[in-house]
């Protein structure tokens, strides 16, 4: 299957998943990899969910809970490079291309250390597939010692994706049911 076929087909997964009344994160059951990963972070950048992805607030509280500053991508069309600027809980989103919600555009510019990373799809060798612009890929060449964590439904899991030479590998990754970390 070619890449736009095979995000299609997932996100068609991912819709009847959160359409069968799937629940997402359980912050009771942290997998102490994540917790560890998250503690020793300074700034965290998370992302709004959109559609059906899943909603990655309960590791954004986490996260600040135990320390960490916030940040939010932000999105200004398909061609340009996302950038990541603080926000706290509770600051105002504002309405962004792709029917995405985020920060104001005047936000304080900030590296995060960790990044929360949405995908459409992974497999287990921590190849993520994501919405095809290469907004992250490109934001992990910018931050290269950012830790990189996929976060997505389980059911977004595929056997193998071929990785194209600019994919830049995760460092684990998280779904509502396991934490998949480099040995
Ligand atoms: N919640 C969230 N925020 C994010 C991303 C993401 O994947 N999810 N991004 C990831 O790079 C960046 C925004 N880049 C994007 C690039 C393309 C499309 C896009 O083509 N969207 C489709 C429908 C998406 C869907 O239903 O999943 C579209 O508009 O047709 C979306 C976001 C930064 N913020
Ligand atoms: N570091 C980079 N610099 C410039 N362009 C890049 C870089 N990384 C990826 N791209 C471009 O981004 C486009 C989309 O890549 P790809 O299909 O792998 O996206 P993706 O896996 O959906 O990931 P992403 O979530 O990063 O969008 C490709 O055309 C690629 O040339």
């Amino acid at each position: 299957m070619d890449k736009p076929a095979l995000r299609a087909a997932l996100r068609a997964r991912r819709d009847a998943h959160v359409l069968g009344g799937a629940s997402g994160f359980d912050i009771g059951q942290m997998p102490p990899g994540l917790r560890d990963r998250l503690s020793s972070s300074r700034t965290v950048a998370g992302y709004v969910a959109i559609g059906s992805e899943i909603d990655p607030t309960p590791l954004m509280d986490a996260a600040a809970a135990l320390g960490a500053r916030l940040a939010l991508p932000l999105t200004t069309s398909r061609k340009d490079p996302i950038r990541f600027v603080e926000w706290t809980r509770g600051d105002a989103l504002v309405a962004g291309p792709f029917g995405l919600l985020q920060p104001a555009s005047d936000a304080q510019a900030v590296d995060p250390d960790l990044i929360l990373t949405p995908m459409l799809g992974f497999d287990r060798a921590l190849n993520r597939l994501g919405q095809g612009a290469g907004h992250y890929d490109r934001a992990f060449t910018t931050l290269p010692s950012a830790t990189r964590i996929g976060v997505a439904w389980s059911v977004q899991e595929v056997d193998a994706l071929a990785a194209d030479p600019w994919d830049v590998p995760l460092h684990a990754l998280v779904t509502e049911k396991e934490w998949i970390e480099v040995q």
